[in-house]
């Protein structure tokens, strides 16, 4: 309150000032922790994931005594002990097309926390529809970026800057490509931060993508970018509307893995092009199969499944035809985590060949199959 140009005034504006949290992970939980500290009134955190060991690293709301706990709470309950006088929703379901207006509506400022593709471009579209700003960030490995959308009247939305969604293949989630801690730690706080200036009115609103690199020089670098996209399907006037949210399919849109709260469990219809751990150890008993192991050279020589040929996911994208075979052996594509498989698959049955992929992974072979299989 004693900091020049914010004072009281600044204070009471974020007492008054709803903001809500999409991803209590790497990104949300430093975000919330300094929202939760500066004193916003009301904070809603949305995450459907529950907390694991392996997120302790850079999830430091969490702890061990609370792993198994859904994040939402996990972080409400961290919250709760830095300030009271907080108003926390912990909200533990997935944000998705049919649930996004009416879960971010209610809130001023919106955080984009998450970590993968669909659901950005989801919160972005809900976010021009309830005229709210969204603030972005993303962390992988060394690297992490800033930007703003939707801020005032002409700010641009995420779909103006990335109109198309990255090629599946060259993405991954933290657990895949691994990622320094501290570098969320950055990325969040800045979040928060932007949260903090667009409230007490110290943005200046220009539009801009920070772009850090925490083995760079200089570490930190930023990108003016232009307003608005007249073009825009989704926010722009001349632009050819993207539609209603809810009948979006954010993954198709993104034309690769689906975000985790699609692979918890077999979706309906799906089982034509995709097989649970279960399944695939009986196929493996029962009939001719071909396994292919997408994954990394050194992880495939971690530990992988008997028989399983193993095939970089990149060679196999690039040429999917040269696994066309006339025998009556299936083909199924395992990875680690569940996602990697999906685009193999997908990239195989466009050439033509009979493929599914392995639900989970072989996470889920450990987890349902067989125990003994190391969890790396
Ligand atoms: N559609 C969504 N709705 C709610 N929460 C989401 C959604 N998509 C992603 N998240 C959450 O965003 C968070 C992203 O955080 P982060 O990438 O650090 O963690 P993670 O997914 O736990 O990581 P890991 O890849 O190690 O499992 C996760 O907690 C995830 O559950
Ligand atoms: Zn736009």
């Amino acid at each position: 309150m004693i900091l020049d140009g914010f004072g009281l005034p600044g204070q009471l504006k974020l007492q008054a000032t709803s903001v809500v949290v999409v991803g209590a992970g790497g990104l949300g939980c430093p975000a919330l922790q300094y929202l939760a500290a500066a004193g916003v009134g009301r904070i809603g955190i949305i995450d459907h994931d529950l907390v694991e060991l392996s997120n302790l690293q850079r999830q430091i709301l969490h702890n061990e005594s609370r792993l198994g706990l859904p994040k939402a709470q996990s972080a409400a309950i961290a919250l709760q002990q830095i300030n009271s006088r907080v108003q926390i929703d912990a909200i533990t379901e997935a944000l998705m097309p049919g649930n996004a207006l009416s879960l971010l509506e209610p809130y001023d400022i919106i955080l984009d926390c998450t970590d993968n593709a669909p659901t950005r471009y989801l919160l972005s579209d809900t976010a021009v529809q309830l005229h709210k700003p969204l603030v972005s960030g993303a962390a992988q490995k060394y690297e992490g970026q800033l930007c703003t959308y939707n801020l005032g009247e002409s700010g641009p939305c995420y779909r103006c800057l990335f109109p198309k969604p990255p090629a599946p293949e060259t993405t991954g989630t933290c657990e895949e490509t691994g990622i320094l801690g501290a570098v969320t730690g950055i990325i969040g706080n800045l979040q928060a931060l932007e949260a903090i200036k667009i409230i007490t009115g110290l943005h200046d609103g220009k539009p801009s993508l920070l772009i850090y690199s925490a083995l760079g020089i200089p570490p930190f670098r930023s990108i003016k970018l232009r307003n608005r996209k007249p073009t825009c399907p989704a926010c722009g006037v001349e632009g050819e509307k993207v539609g209603k949210i809810e009948d979006i399919d954010y993954v198709q849109f993104c034309g690769g893995a689906r975000p985790d709260w699609e692979t918890l469990g077999l979706v309906a219809g799906t089982t034509q092009t995709r097989i649970s751990a279960k399944d695939l150890k009986h196929a493996m008993e029962t009939e001719d199969v071909r396994i292919l192991d997408v994954r990394p050279k050194t992880e495939f020589g971690i530990c992988h499944l008997p028989t399983s040929i193993h095939v970089p996911l990149r060679e196999l994208v690039a040429h999917p035809a040269t696994f066309v075979r006339s025998d009556d052996a299936e083909t199924y594509v395992v990875c680690r985590l569940g996602n990697d498989s999906q685009i193999a698959a997908d990239a195989l049955r466009g050439a033509g060949v009979v493929a599914k992929d392995m639900v989970g992974g072989l996470r889920a072979w450990s987890r349902d199959v067989d125990p003994e299989f190391p969890i790396y």
